[in-house]
């Protein structure tokens, strides 16, 4: 089991993505715990303040250390285990599906939303294991961001995904973009289904998956080949791609 500490100036932006569908169900199973805490309980003053002008001058507020740095002891202090403790920052490193699974492993996670200008610098220096971006773009808070790393950490976590083969070939799980999907009806405005689709050999079926999967992370994300675990049937699948792509 996963336990992520979210500590945020609005946690009641995560009660709704939280109580749906496969969140909601891996909580109830006890296969993750999310602790969603307001820094603001944490202040001591009566206004409750968590932000403060920057020394030096400049645009916006910055986070102030004292309720962050008590929030983080009095988890920490609860914890069965040292927390890993994460900052959401379009400084950080850009989390992937590499970094999803190798935060599943954690049993206690830490997730600071920033919000206004940012945070402290002592907050970054002394409390934060790592930071994360989920790209290169600056968003209002770092809530969202905290969303889409406890969504793809949590499904990383075996028996949060009903069926476990989807964790498998998911895009990204198996280093590649995904196949094209197709459901009913076999024929819609003249678009037909392949016809490999519907002749029940998985063998044939699994090659041209894993052919149209190569295909699209050649033409879309040919970056992505570099790091792929490649077999030989994949080359020869990429030079019959290459020549049916005229490159
Ligand atoms: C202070 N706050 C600024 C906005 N922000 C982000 O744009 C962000 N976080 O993670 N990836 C991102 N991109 C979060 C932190």
């Amino acid at each position: 089991m996963v336990t992520f500490h979210i500590l945020s100036i609005f946690p009641e932006m995560f009660v709704g993505v939280f109580q749906e569908s496969i969140l909601k169900r891996a909580q109830e199973k006890g296969l993750i715990k999310i602790n969603l805490v307001n820094i603001r309980n944490y202040a001591t003053d009566k206004h409750r303040t968590t932000d403060d002008y920057p020394y030096g001058g400049g645009p916006g507020m910055i986070m102030k250390v004292e309720p962050i740095f008590r929030a983080f002891y009095d988890i920490t202090a609860k914890a069965k285990t040292k927390p890993h403790r994460i900052f959401m920052s379009p400084q950080g490193k850009t989390f992937n599906q590499k970094k999803a699974i190798e935060l599943a492993e954690k049993k206690e996670i830490i997730i600071l939303c920033g919000r206004y200008e940012g945070i402290d610098e002592r907050i970054r220096e002394e409390l934060i294991d790592e930071e994360i971006s989920i790209g290169d773009y600056v968003l209002t808070g770092g809530e969202l961001p905290a969303m889409v790393v406890v969504d793809a950490v949590s499904r990383m976590i075996p028996g949060v995904l009903g069926d476990e083969s989807s964790k498998e070939d998911d895009s990204f799980y198996c280093g590649l973009l995904g196949y094209p999907q197709y459901t009913r009806p076999r024929e819609f405005q003249g678009k037909k289904v392949p016809d490999v689709l519907l002749t029940g050999n998985h063998a044939l079926i699994e090659r041209w998956r894993r052919k149209e999967a190569l295909r699209r992370t050649l033409l879309r994300r040919p970056d992505l080949l570099v790091e792929a675990d490649l077999t030989e049937e994949d080359y020869k699948l990429l030079e019959e791609i290459y020549n049916e792509e005229g490159i």
